[in-house]
């Protein structure tokens, strides 16, 4: 379960993020939806420790993490899929994943790991930089999974994806839900996406807040205008 207080962030004297109030507990996936530009990224970033909390709180299970490094929120259980993948284009498939398994202090990637992305199995010699936009997306999601968290973030992971294969992320994504006890926080901009996994969805404007619903209640029309320019 994530907690969050009153949290702001700031870029210098600019805050970006206004004072946000949200829990998510276990077994749910969240969606924030937002334009671009409206904090999508600088909340997530807060959240994982690469930018601090100007004032408020974050917990993870009741641990206040918010003066946590990056690397202790991920003992905390935190994990992070950040926008644009990230992963290490010079290492191969099985390197990468295993550049999360230091803080979980697995010996060995785990045969489930490869039984949700089969593909990574194939591929697990050739260079992450060789991999397809949506390979890609496959590897840092198992990259942020061996680390085995309790809230895992994803900033924006259908961006730069063709749409069969969002289909597949969305997939994924709703069995690592069925496999694990896990809180799952979406960034992202496609309503299809957020509605094939997504519990409850809420948009972001100008670092605010402004809507909120349970997926069954979602006027899409609606969502669709605060999502247009
Ligand atoms: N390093 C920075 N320094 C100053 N302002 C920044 C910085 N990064 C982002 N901002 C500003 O913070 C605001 C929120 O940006 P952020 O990247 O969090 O939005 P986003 O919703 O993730 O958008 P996108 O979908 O484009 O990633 C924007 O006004 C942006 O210009």
């Amino acid at each position: 379960m994530l907690s969050v207080s009153n949290l702001n962030v700031c870029y210098g004297q600019s805050e970006v993020i206004h004072d946000l109030n949200f829990t998510v507990p276990k077994n749910e996936t969240l969606a924030i939806m937002g334009r671009n530009g409206m904090g999508k990224t600088t909340l997530f970033k807060s959240l994982i420790g690469i930018l601090p909390a100007a004032g408020g709180k974050i917990e993870v299970d009741g641990v206040d993490v918010t003066q946590c490094e990056s690397y202790q929120r991920v003992e905390n259980g935190i994990a992070y899929v950040p926008q644009g993948r990230m992963i290490f284009p010079n290492l191969t498939v099985k390197e990468n994943i295993e550049t999360g398994m230091e803080v979980s202090k697995l010996k060995k990637i785990p045969d489930d790991i490869y039984a949700l992305f089969p593909v990574l199995r194939e591929m697990r010699n050739r260079k992450g930089g060789n991999l397809s936009g949506g390979q890609q997306q496959q590897l840092a999601i198992a990259r942020a999974l061996v680390t085995n968290p309790k809230v895992l973030l994803l900033d924006e992971p259908t961006e730069g994806i063709q749409p069969s294969i969002i289909k597949d992320i969305a997939k994924i994504l709703n069995e690592i839900k069925q496999l694990r006890d896990i809180t799952i926080i979406v960034s992202e901009q496609v309503l299809s996406f957020t509605m094939a996994i997504a519990d409850r969805i809420i948009v972001i404007d100008k670092g605010e807040f402004i809507h909120e619903d349970m997926r069954e209640n979602v006027d899409s029309d609606q969502i669709k205008k605060y999502l247009s320019v």
